[in-house]
Parts: C-alpha cells; structure tokens; sequence
C-alpha cells in the first residue's frame, strides 16, 4: 500500500517539538506498598527527531509515556516540550496506544472516530472534516470512513488510531508497544507507514517498543532503559540510511551490529540495580 502523508505542508522541525525529560522519577504509592518504578531518567529528543524506547519488561516504560504525555504526574523531575513544562496533556501531542480496540470507540464510525479530538480543539466544521479526510488518505483509509471500528482488521484498526494522532497535527506523536497486538505482515507496513509519515511531516516521534529490531529498524536513536528503578542505561544512535525498506535494511551488516549492540544492553538492563537513593536501604 502507498502512503501519501500530507496532512498539512511539511515544516522544518519546529522548536516547539523539542522534548526534554530531566531527573524523571515516578514512584507509586498504594495503601499497602511503594514501588518504585522509575529512578531517575533524562534525555532530549531533539525537534523532527524519531526516537524509540526499549527496556525489559516492567521497566516502566508505559509509566515514563504516561508521565511525558501529561497523564499521570510524576514524583520527582520534569517534562518539557518547546522549553514549556508538561503538567497536563498539551496541545502539541498525541499518543497511540497498543490496545487500539480500547482506545477506538466502537458505536462512532471511523471518520468520527478520528474528528473527536478536533472538536474538543473546537475547530471549525469544515477544518475538522478537511483534516479527517487527508489523515484517513495519508493512513490508506480514505475508503472507509463511514465504516465502525469493529468491522475493520486490527491492522486498519490501528491505522485508524494513527489517523487520529496525525489529524491533531501534533509537534510530538508519543507510540506505546503501537504494533504489538497486529500480525507480522501488518506490523512490517504499520513500521513503514511509521517512517514514513515521519519523514513527511518532520514531527517529532517517540516510540517504545520491546522489540529490539523494530526499534533499530524505525529510530534514529534507541534509547535503553534498566529494569525497574529505571534509568537511562545508554542511548545508541542509528546511523542506517534514512530510507529504510524490511528487507534490504534488516539484511545490511550495520544493523545486525546495532541489532547485537542493543541485544547486549538489554542482556545488561535486566541485570543492572541502581543504588538505593540516600539514606534507604535496599530490602
Ligand atoms: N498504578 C500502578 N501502581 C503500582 N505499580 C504500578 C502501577 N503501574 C505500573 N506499576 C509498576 O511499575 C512498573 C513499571 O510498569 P510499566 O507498565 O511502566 O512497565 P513497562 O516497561 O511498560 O512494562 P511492559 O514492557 O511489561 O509493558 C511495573 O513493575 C508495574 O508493576
């Protein structure tokens, strides 16, 4: 399928997409038990830029998403994006979630499935119904829109989720496990319909994934997370050809190297403990 992404006309990577996560710190307080699941995590995600995040499971990457998009506050350090700080979720960002079947809702079709958020925007009919159609053509459902989430495979289903975080025109797109529900095949399209509605609107994208290459093939960085308290454990650039295609990239000598390079972190991650912070000791 070809993807013609162009929901508005494509822009240098605004400052505004810039993303920055300082001293990031989350601790769960239940009436029972504390859990602390994110340490201490900083790193920028520069304008335009298309990062992934992995890490083992329970490593707090969800929590780290849900911090950053403003749902949940976290206990320590902060987020920004353009230099403002995120307290609540902001206007410049969308998130797509993994359990799209959840996240669509059933009794709206898909084109009204993807305006909601243009009408909480309270933008004008006709600018709601022009960003629709051009999010739906740039996912490859401009044929569907009068149809029901329910009548949709779970790869259009998502396309659809992806339509609606294109059609809030976010500076960021923040990407949780997206693909992990979908079959092989349509996760190989949704990856390349990922890249290339990146390349095309220059926002900026962060996208956790526990599939290691999935995030070499997509990111132009990887950052890799320790188990829980998180913190960053490293962070490895991908310098592959911006231009990726499933087989010949996955088949070049470069990114079996990245690949065993993230491999060997990850192996690292699930071993490595911080320290207790001051004065607490470890149980
Ligand atoms: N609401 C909550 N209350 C208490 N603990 C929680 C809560 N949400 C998450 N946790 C714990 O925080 C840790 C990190 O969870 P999180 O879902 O962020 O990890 P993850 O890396 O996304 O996991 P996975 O890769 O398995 O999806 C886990 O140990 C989890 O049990």
């Amino acid at each position: 399928m070809t993807t013609q992404a162009r929901v508005s006309p494509p822009a240098a990577p605004a400052r505004r997409g810039r993303l920055e996560v300082e001293g990031l710190a989350k601790t769960y307080r239940g009436k029972r038990r504390t859990f602390e699941a994110v340490r201490d995590l900083t790193f920028t995600v520069e304008a335009g830029e298309l990062a992934c995040v992995v890490g083992p499971s329970g490593a707090g990457k969800t929590t780290l998403l849900r911090c950053i998009a403003g749902l949940l506050p976290p206990s320590a350090g902060a987020v920004r994006l353009g230099g403002e700080p995120v307290l609540a979720p902001p206007p410049g960002m969308a998130v797509v979630f993994q359990e799209y079947a959840r996240s669509l809702f059933p009794w709206l079709t898909v084109a009204q499935n993807v305006e909601l958020p243009l009408r909480q925007k309270k933008l004008p009919k006709a600018a709601r119904h022009g960003l629709v159609e051009r999010s739906l053509a740039a996912v490859g459902l401009a044929d569907v829109p009068d149809a029901h989430p329910w009548q949709l495979s779970g790869g259009m289903q998502q396309r659809v989720a992806i339509a609606r975080a294109l059609a809030y025109e976010p500076d960021v797109l923040l990407m949780d496990e997206p693909f992990a529900a979908v079959d092989a095949q349509t996760r190989a399209e949704l990856e390349d319909l990922t890249r290339s509605l990146w390349h095309e609107l220059r926002m900026t994208v962060l996208f956790v994934t526990h599939d290691i290459d999935e995030a070499v093939y997509l990111g132009e960085q990887v950052l890799v997370l320790s188990a829980s308290p998180t913190v960053v454990l490293d962070s490895v650039a991908v310098d592959l050809p911006a231009r990726r295609e499933q087989l010949a990239t996955r088949a070049l000598p470069r990114f079996a190297e990245l690949r065993a390079e993230v491999f060997t972190l990850i192996q690292r991650a699930k071993t490595y403990h911080t320290a207790p912070p001051a004065g607490e000791a470890r149980a």
